[in-house]
């Protein structure tokens, strides 16, 4: 019987809120077993860019990520954002240990070919980037790494990861050693039939449903390259996929994907 691992994901809306986040870090601290954080900040790294006169531009959910952008990405995710959970979590009594994709050599990206769009300093991922040995070393030895989105790529270059991503490799690379459910978790409580409707959470959803809902626009923005993470994850074997509140981990309210 494999060992069961959790995989969650936390985005900019929880990041960027103190209390959120500290009712995360509790939350989070809470659950039982084996797990690993992985964390984006993408707002708050939007925030910070402006205020440096940098205007920040996502395509397709990707920032477009020049060295100047590299450089104040790399401060904010893997120094403060990083350093801060890692540091909340230990004030809990969790052994995190912060890292970047370069650390252990954890996630080792390609920079993104130039095409249509050219993404700058952007790492793409495959089963095959992730350090798995590394992280069952971690695991075994009680520790609790959290991922923040910068990667490397092996001769000396920082790359800027989405961290949905990120969550969505290591599960699949994860998958053939341990039991895993990933958590994609943000402010809402699942997957809405009706953004504006808070209560409209679809408790299952297969991949035909959110075809459907991605046609009728119901779906849109940041999170359908959620959900194609999420489903790329389900289909490469990753047991459980779920999408729910960062605030509410513990409890039932949930959109859990399936197959069919
Ligand atoms: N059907 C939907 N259900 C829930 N959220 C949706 C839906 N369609 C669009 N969204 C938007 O997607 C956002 C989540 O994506 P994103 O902001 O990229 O998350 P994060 O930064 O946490 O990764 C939600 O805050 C919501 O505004
Ligand atoms: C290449 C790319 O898009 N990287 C993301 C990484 C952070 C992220 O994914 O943050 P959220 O999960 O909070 O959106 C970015 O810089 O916005």
């Amino acid at each position: 019987m494999k060992e069961q691992l959790k995989i969650v994901k936390i985005g900019g809306g929880i990041l960027d809120d103190p209390e959120k986040l500290y009712q995360f870090v509790a939350e989070f601290h809470r659950l039982p077993g084996l797990k690993v954080l992985v964390h984006g900040g993408g707002k708050g790294a939007s925030t910070l860019l402006q205020s440096l006169g940098i205007e920040p531009q996502m395509v397709n959910g990707r920032r477009i990520t020049d060295a100047a952008t590299l450089d104040v990405v790399t401060m904010f995710y893997a120094g403060k954002t990083n350093k801060l959970l890692v540091a909340l979590l230990q004030e809990r009594g969790t052994n995190a240990l912060g890292l970047s994709g370069a650390d252990g050599n954890v996630l080792r990206a390609t920079r993104r070919p130039i095409g249509a769009v050219d993404y700058g300093y952007v790492g793409d991922l495959t089963d095959q980037s992730v350090n798995t040995p590394l992280l069952q070393t971690l695991l075994s030895g009680g520790l609790t790494p959290v991922f923040c989105a910068i990667t490397h790529d092996g001769q000396g270059q920082l790359l800027n990861t989405n961290a949905d991503t990120i969550a969505s490799v290591l599960a699949r690379a994860l998958a053939p050693f341990y039991e895993v459910a990933l958590h994609f978790c943000f402010e809402k409580d699942g997957v809405l039939a009706d953004v504006h409707d808070d209560s409209s959470v679809i408790p299952q959803i297969t991949l035909a449903l959110f075809q459907e809902l991605k046609a009728s626009g119901a779906i849109a923005a940041g999170m359908l390259p959620k959900l194609e993470n999420a489903f790329a994850a389900l289909d490469a074997g990753v047991e459980k996929v779920i999408i729910e509140n960062a605030l509410k981990i513990n409890e039932p309210v949930k959109t859990v994907l399936c197959q069919s």
